[in-house]
């Protein structure tokens, strides 16, 4: 237990793999990775990618499991789906910590990402023992129902950004179907996967209920095309997702797909300043700004826009950088060097194509000694941007704020919709018919009013456009980790449509052809027809 570890300590010791209910090394690799601790730029653990046989040993464990954990009633899953709520309530801090160690979002944060991680076991918990299908009454006493079914083992595959969270919004719902599950994490951010997995096994979930292989695009790869694998749920990037679902049509698996985004966060000038500052800031700098749903855009009303402008950039210059498990540190660092440079690198571009830079957008050097090589940058918000530019079109997936203004809602929708793109969006106004007006017309799966990037696990969380397509969270995420079946229940006799329509049998002999019983099947109706055809 690491619950009293502090920046620039930890390391992993342990196998990474997880499989039948125990940490495995892989049997075979396709490569190895090394992961970071971006606080200090520390190497925490260097591991082996999962190669074919190993991918194949986790499918099977998976399918084995399957067999057992799908037998079981709704109630039954529930009870041990809260069982791992519960302990991962428990060892909230602790998991929180691992996040952060590799991660490098503040322990603040991480706090609240694994609260809605358990709160989501729970809520698929609560979920799991009132999955039920229907009863259909139909002519002459006959009925019909429909039982909802797991789809079997299904795939997880994750982004850097919320590990753990992600790993719990997937398998929560995929578990309480009655699925198994093989989770692959993001190859930067390995660890806290595992917590989850000896969880649920401490929890009662049958050995290979849920696997963890370690690994990047190969392993994914392995994973996608396996025969055995029943459907593929995706979190990251446009790109990833693009092939996901190619490779995924090869095999007619269903996928979900939770990709990028570029969202508008709209601010009126009659909303409560305040708040709507408060919700700029949560729209673009939790995770240092990686997050995919992040209001990036943020389309201020003509009127208001110097208020706005100056209070958001006072805030963002308050915001504390720095060591991460720090209870007072706001923002951490970015997931790694190559990524803090590309963000860098758009402020660069947005300066050069006439953006003016109100704050950060440069690196921040810690004055810890052991933080200096950690990937550290300062929250940027950019202003006189056009809607033309790359940091305003562009996914940056750092702390980098563009702030455009407007005039009219018509004018503005149009802008905020001008995007391939469709996570979420944002609306601050005291008006509500606007309110309700304005996220109507907005093309984004996920919108907000008068607040931003908070996240209920009650509800559906999920992409239009090219962010994506399936739910996370809510209710309807049951019909993305299960199929129908309908059973359709005779009670009186089999009306056959070829009763009148079949032509005689006259012949004798072709009557006493079919001489075995089994090939004997049309002959009592042969027999009936020509009966009837006497009758008429
Ligand atoms: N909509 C959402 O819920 C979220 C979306 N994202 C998006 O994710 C991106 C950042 O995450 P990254 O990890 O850089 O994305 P990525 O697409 O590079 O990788 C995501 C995952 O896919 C795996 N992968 C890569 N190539 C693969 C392949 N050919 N076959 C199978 N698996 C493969 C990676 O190893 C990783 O586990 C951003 O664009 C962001 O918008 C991130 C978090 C949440
Ligand atoms: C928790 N929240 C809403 C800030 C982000 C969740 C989506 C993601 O994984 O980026």
């Amino acid at each position: 237990r690491i619950a009293a570890m502090s920046t620039g300590t930890f390391v992993v010791s342990q196998p990474l793999n997880y499989r039948g209910g125990a940490r495995v090394e892989p049997v075979d690799a396709s490569g190895t990775e090394k992961a970071f601790e971006p606080a200090t730029g520390r190497v925490i653990a260097t591991f082996t990618c999962s190669g074919e046989k190993e991918v194949n040993l986790a499918v099977q464990d998976a399918k084995a499991a399957f067999k057992i954990w799908s037998q079981k009633s709704g109630m039954e899953r529930c009870r041990i789906l809260l069982e791992a709520a519960r302990i991962i309530r428990e060892r909230r801090d602790e998991i929180a910590t691992m996040e952060t160690i590799n991660n490098g979002k503040s322990i603040f944060e991480a706090r609240w990402d694994i609260d809605t991680s358990w709160q989501c076991l729970e809520y698929y918990a609560g979920l799991a023992g009132s999955m039920a299908g229907e009863h259909i009454q139909l002519p002459g006493g006959s009925f019909g129902y429909t039982r909802r079914e797991p789809l079997g083992v299904c795939v997880g595959i994750g982004a850097w950004n919320y590990p753990f969270q992600i790993a719990c919004w997937k398998s929560a719902p995929a578990l309480a179907c009655g699925n198994a599950m093989v989770f692959k994490p993001s190859p930067f951010t390995p660890v806290s996967v595992l917590l989850l997995a000896e969880i649920y096994t401490e929890a009662g979930v049958p050995p290979g209920l849920f696997n963890v292989v370690q690994g990047g695009a190969a392993t994914g790869q392995f994973l996608c095309q396996h025969r055995d694998v029943a459907k593929v749920s995706f979190t990251g990037s446009v790109p990833t997702g693009s092939k996901i679902m190619e490779m995924s049509a090869k095999g007619i698996k269903p996928v979900t797909l939770e990709l990028g985004g570029k969202s508008p966060l709209i601010i009126f000038s009659d909303c409560d300043m305040k708040n709507a500052v408060k919700g700029a800031l949560m729209a673009n700098f939790l995770t240092q700004g990686e997050v995919c749903c992040n209001g990036t855009r943020v389309f201020v009303q003509k009127e208001i826009l110097d208020q706005f402008t100056e209070e958001v950039v006072k805030q963002t210059q308050r915001i504390k950088i720095g060591d991460p498990l720090l209870e007072d540190t706001r923002m951490g660092p970015l997931i790694n060097r190559p990524h803090l440079e590309r963000v860098l690198g758009f402020v660069k571009v947005a300066k050069e194509q006439g953006a003016k830079v109100l704050c950060g957008g440069d690196v921040f050097v810690p004055e810890d000694p052991k933080l200096k090589d950690g990937y550290y940058m300062r929250p940027c918000v950019l202003t006189n941007c056009r809607d033309d530019m790359t940091c305003v079109k562009e996914e940056i997936f750092g702390p980098v704020m563009s702030i455009l203004s407007f005039d009219t809602e018509a004018e503005v929708l149009e802008r905020a919709n001008d995007t391939t793109f469709g996570l979420a969006a944002g609306v601050f106004t005291r008006d509500i018919q606007r309110a309700h007006r304005v996220v109507a017309e907005l093309q984004a799966g996920m919108c907000f009013i008068n607040n931003y990037n908070v996240s209920p696990v009650e509800l559906p969380f999920g992409g239009y456009k090219k962010s994506g397509f399936g739910r996370e969270n809510g209710r309807v995420t049951i019909e993305y980790y299960s199929q129908l079946k309908t059973v359709c229940v005779e009670m009186g006799d089999v009306e056959s449509a070829f009763e009148h329509a079949v032509t005689p049998v006259n012949n004798e002999s072709q009557l006493h052809d079919c001489g075995s019983a089994a090939a004997c099947w049309f002959r009592p109706r042969v027999l009936v027809i020509q009966d009837k055809k006497m009758v008429q």
